[in-house]
């Protein structure tokens, strides 16, 4: 018999209890326990973690206030915040139970309990705690992705950003979906972020997917979730993201990415407002608030062969376009004088100066990676310069000669295998660190990956 949950803890020191206790509950868990006094219960939560523990609070003799179990209920919940207990009463000792759950007991049965309630009460527990565990661990997942813009201000005084800024101001509060167009590196997950920031949901945390860095084979579960053995490999159930933004922000980064087959699905889990995990029978439902964003122009966008009109229409209500650095020159300076100032005080460098030569050429200059590339470019000359101000030589511009030359490239001219160098050359000037060797290359992340899979790198 597979049962859907692995291990439930009974802690009771009636034997007759704790025996009704485990017929009642072995065809939901694989294992059920019983410890007899609570003092082990700390050694077992050490080495072990059940899917719901089962407590008695009464335990000394005639004693009937429930303080015993009360105080074990906080080292449990202390050990384990996601623990699921529930709590066994004596019939009619109502206020005890309602204070253990106050303490964060998710449920109670009261004795003589019915077999069908027992299971029912402390299934939902398990089903529960599962559910806490999986929202955290992709919340968890989730905001690796934005680390780096999460606290960074959207900065920029041209008139584009204005446009951008008043746009995020109205569009944040109304719920309404927000697509944001714009090449790499131009702030569209900063947007995002501030969207998220400026929201009623403001109290949760955005919930993130990268499109663009999520291998083909793990979009859905990725996105909708799966159930235990829904395909080889998936060992436990798994939440997905559409869930885990519950009552938040989705923000689906690359959305351009999102392969055709799998665009309906997102389209119906929108519009219906529930999501049906791979493998499961029943659809979830979902209140969920989602930010796309992606480097394709609008035109490629609205290619019937690449990307569904219907998805496109459900998910642009409010259009945002961040025009390139290059288009907006004045926010250039502005930039540069934040991160400048910015990485001298992580890396603990004396402000420098950033002369009007300098400075000229990096206004004029074309910044193909955008504002990423700036970012790094700053980071860099931090680091590298050494004289009362910073010169021209400190920044990375491709135009130096340290950039990359076909001489250097060994007068290759076969495209991909050009490609693949300059791949090899960006990672490892940059230690493998991903993000650095994107923006070197003018990519994002996920593009990044998808070329070193293809390359084998
Ligand atoms: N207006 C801005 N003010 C301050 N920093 C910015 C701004 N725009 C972008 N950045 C910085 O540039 C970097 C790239 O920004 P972000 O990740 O938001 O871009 P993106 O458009 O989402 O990129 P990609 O398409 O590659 O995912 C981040 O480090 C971010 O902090």
């Amino acid at each position: 018999m597979s049962q859907p949950f692995d291990f439930a803890l009974v802690v009771d020191d009636d034997p007759d209890i704790a025996l009704a206790a485990r017929l009642a509950l072995r065809e939901l868990f694989a294992r059920v326990e019983t410890l007899t006094a609570p003092d082990e219960l700390a050694t077992v939560l050490k080495k072990d973690s059940p899917d719901v523990i089962l407590l008695d609070l009464n335990f000394e003799r005639g004693a009937t206030d429930g303080s015993e179990g009360l105080e074990q209920l906080g080292r449990i919940m202390k050990l384990d915040p996601d623990a699921a207990v529930v709590i066994i009463t004596a019939h009619g000792a109502v206020s005890v139970a309602v204070e253990a759950i106050k303490r964060g007991a998710s449920d109670f049965v009261a004795k003589p309990w019915g077999n069908e309630r027992l299971a029912a009460t402390v299934r939902s527990a398990a089903a529960l705690r599962r559910t806490r565990i999986e929202a955290r661990l992709e919340r968890e997942r989730s905001t690796e992705i934005g680390q780096s813009s999460a606290e960074t201000p959207l900065l920029g005084k041209s008139d584009a950003m204005s446009r951008v800024r008043q746009l995020i101001e109205r569009a944040a509060p109304t719920d309404a979906n927000v697509l944001i167009l714009g090449e790499n590196g131009t702030g569209k997950e900063i947007v995002a972020r501030e969207i998220h920031r400026l929201s009623r949901r403001a109290g949760k945390p955005m919930v993130a997917i990268d499109l663009g860095a999520t291998s083909e084979s793990l979009f859905e579960s990725e996105l909708f979730g799966h159930m235990k053995g829904a395909f080889t490999g998936a060992s436990s159930d798994r939440l997905g993201r559409l869930k885990a933004a519950d009552h938040s922000t989705l923000f689906l980064d690359e959305i351009g990415n999102l392969p055709l087959h799998l665009q309906p699905k997102l389209l119906t889990a929108l519009e219906q407002r529930q999501v049906v995990p791979v493998g499961a029978n029943k659809a979830v439902p979902i209140d969920v608030r989602v930010v796309a964003a992606t480097n394709l122009s609008a035109e490629k966008l609205s290619d019937e062969n690449r990307f569904r009109q219907d998805l496109l229409f459900r998910l642009n209500t409010i259009e945002i376009h961040l025009p390139a650095l290059r288009a907006r020159r004045e926010d250039i300076p502005v930039l540069l004088e934040h991160y400048l100032s910015q990485y001298a005080r992580k890396y603990d460098k004396p402000v420098r100066e950033l002369g009007g030569d300098a400075l000229d050429l990096l206004v004029n200059y074309d910044w193909p990676g955008n504002v990423r590339a700036l970012r790094h470019a700053a980071e860099r000359a931090v680091i590298l310069a050494d004289g009362d101000s910073y010169r021209i030589e400190d920044f990375p511009l491709p135009s130096r000669p340290d950039a990359p030359s076909l001489q250097l490239l060994g007068g290759n001219l076969n495209l991909d295998q050009l490609e693949k160098q300059m791949i090899e050359r960006a990672l490892r000037m940059h230690h493998f660190n991903i993000s650095l060797a994107a923006s070197e290359l003018g990519l994002s992340r996920g593009a990044l990956y998808r070329r070193m899979e293809k390359h084998g790198l």
